[in-house]
């Protein structure tokens, strides 16, 4: 179809998505545990603007003509790649599907997404909506299913041009050789990380304090560009530590439905235990408990926000993706130790700073190995700005005009002329 239309299909898709808000926030809430106030203002409210973004953009992929030498007329086409596979994680079920269908539908191709297992239901009312919405049968197919089997099949088929896949960074490894070793299918990889946020004495403490917190503390710790390293210099050390952990003592734990609550459960009883397990290695390791530190309650999958300081760069709970309400706050004196600490890990994916100092500010954010960097905020989700990692958080970006690139095949065509005009 011609591509203006795609983008009127993607604009009514949007305007079924406002209409649903309601009913696609609660069944975020209801199958992973995060507050509906959060997946009906942050989360929807990205759904709808990233489909709206990429709307947008369907007819105005193109390719370029270029001034080859001789009597020829060259240009390039920017064609769709095909039938692309998108394996999405639990954290963020809806906002991870538009970000992955945006960008591939813009650009013309047909989808077989599978959603987490622990997350399908957003995913199936959204194919319900596709037809709705009056997309070609085909377009969109929602195949709901575990990791093993039906994500392994869209990474290993023959017949799959193009797999995106967000998620750890051990499957991601797994989804790469799949890839590999059947047809060489293109690869996205959106995985984990360990990012600083580095944290100057010159900085608006409270400021600084509370975007560390919420760096943290998002959608329960769930997240994979999550500020797991809160870097802090010396000078403001203490005070910072415990202004950190009075804010993590006042954050509300509880059911998503409930007005107020600003922490659910964790999504399943393995990320739990997990979370859990890394807890405690923080404690056996020497690192000082502020907060928290267990379970929260009896009954559900909840978990206290935990603060833990003092924590050294070996520990356990300093390089393993957490992806829980642990904070782990470590001390640092110079601004080269804190760059070189904060760039000691496999991971790359995102890095904040904090500090009122422009030079301090361009060295960081010049100097870490990440995709993202923000100053002075984390994380402001603009969705036209490129996402994705470095190192061992991935290859290949997401959001922002960027991630067209990762949907079209670039086509040279060379046309001999009878002469050079
Ligand atoms: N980067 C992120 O946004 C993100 C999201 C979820 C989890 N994680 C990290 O991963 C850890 C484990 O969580 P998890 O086990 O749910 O993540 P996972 O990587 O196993 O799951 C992500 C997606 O991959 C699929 N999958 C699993 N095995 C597969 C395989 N062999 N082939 C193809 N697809 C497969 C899953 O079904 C799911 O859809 C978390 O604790 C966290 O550290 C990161
Ligand atoms: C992390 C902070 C916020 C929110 C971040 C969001 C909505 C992240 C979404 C990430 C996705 C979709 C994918 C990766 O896991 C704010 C802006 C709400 C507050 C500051 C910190």
């Amino acid at each position: 179809m011609d591509a203006s239309q795609r983008g009127r299909l993607m604009h009514k898709l949007a305007d079924l998505i406002e209409r649903d808000r309601v009913y696609l926030a609660s069944l975020e809430v209801v199958d992973n545990g995060k507050p509906f106030a959060d997946a009906y203002d942050a989360d929807l409210g990205e759904v709808i603007n990233v489909i709206r973004y990429y709307a947008g953009w369907c007819d105005k992929i193109c390719g370029k003509t270029i001034p080859a030498d001789g009597p020829m007329f060259c240009y390039t086409r920017h064609e769709p790649v095909g039938v692309c596979g998108q394996i999405i994680p639990w954290n963020y079920p809806l906002s991870m599907f538009t970000w992955k269908i945006g960008p591939a539908l813009a650009c013309g191709n047909t989808i077989v997404m599978k959603p987490a297992e622990q997350t399908p239901l957003s995913a199936l009312y959204m194919g319900k909506l596709f037809i709705e919405a009056g997309f070609p049968p085909g377009v969109m197919n929602v195949v709901p299913g575990y990791g093993p089997t039906a994500g392994a099949a869209i990474a290993e088929h023959m017949d799959v041009d193009k797999v995106a896949f967000t998620g750890s960074t051990e499957v991601g490894r797994i989804v790469q050789q799949a890839a590999g070793k059947s047809n060489l299918k293109r690869v996205t990889l959106e995985l984990g990380g360990k990012s600083p946020v580095i944290v100057f004495a010159d900085s608006d403490i409270d400021f600084a304090v509370d975007n560390c917190h919420h760096a943290l503390f998002w959608n329960m710790g769930q997240n994979c560009c999550a500020g797991s390293r809160t870097f802090v210099e010396e000078s403001i050390y203490d005070e910072f530590v415990k202004r950190s952990i009075e804010r993590a003592k006042n954050r509300k734990v509880g059911d998503g439905f409930q007005s107020g609550v600003e922490q659910g459960p964790q999504v399943n009883q393995e990320q739990f235990e997990k979370i859990l397990g890394l807890i405690e290695s923080g404690k056996q390791e020497g690192a000082k408990l502020g907060c928290g530190g267990n379970r929260k309650g009896e009954k559900g999958y909840f978990v206290e926000p935990t603060v833990f300081y003092d924590v050294k760069d070996e520990m356990k709970i300093a390089q393993e993706e957490i992806f829980g309400p642990v904070q782990s706050i470590i001390k640092f004196k110079s601004i080269e130790e804190a760059i070189d600490r904060a760039n000691n890990t496999t991971y790359g994916l995102a890095a904040g700073v904090f500090t009122k100092d422009i030079d301090k500010a361009l060295t960081i954010a010049n100097s870490v190995q990440a995709g993202s960097v923000w100053v002075n905020c984390y994380d402001p989700g603009l969705i036209q700005a490129p996402f994705g990692g470095f190192k061992m958080s991935g290859n290949g970006r997401e959001l922002g005009e960027y991630a067209l690139h990762e949907y079209t095949e670039v086509k040279t065509v060379t046309i001999k002329l009878p002469q050079k005009a």
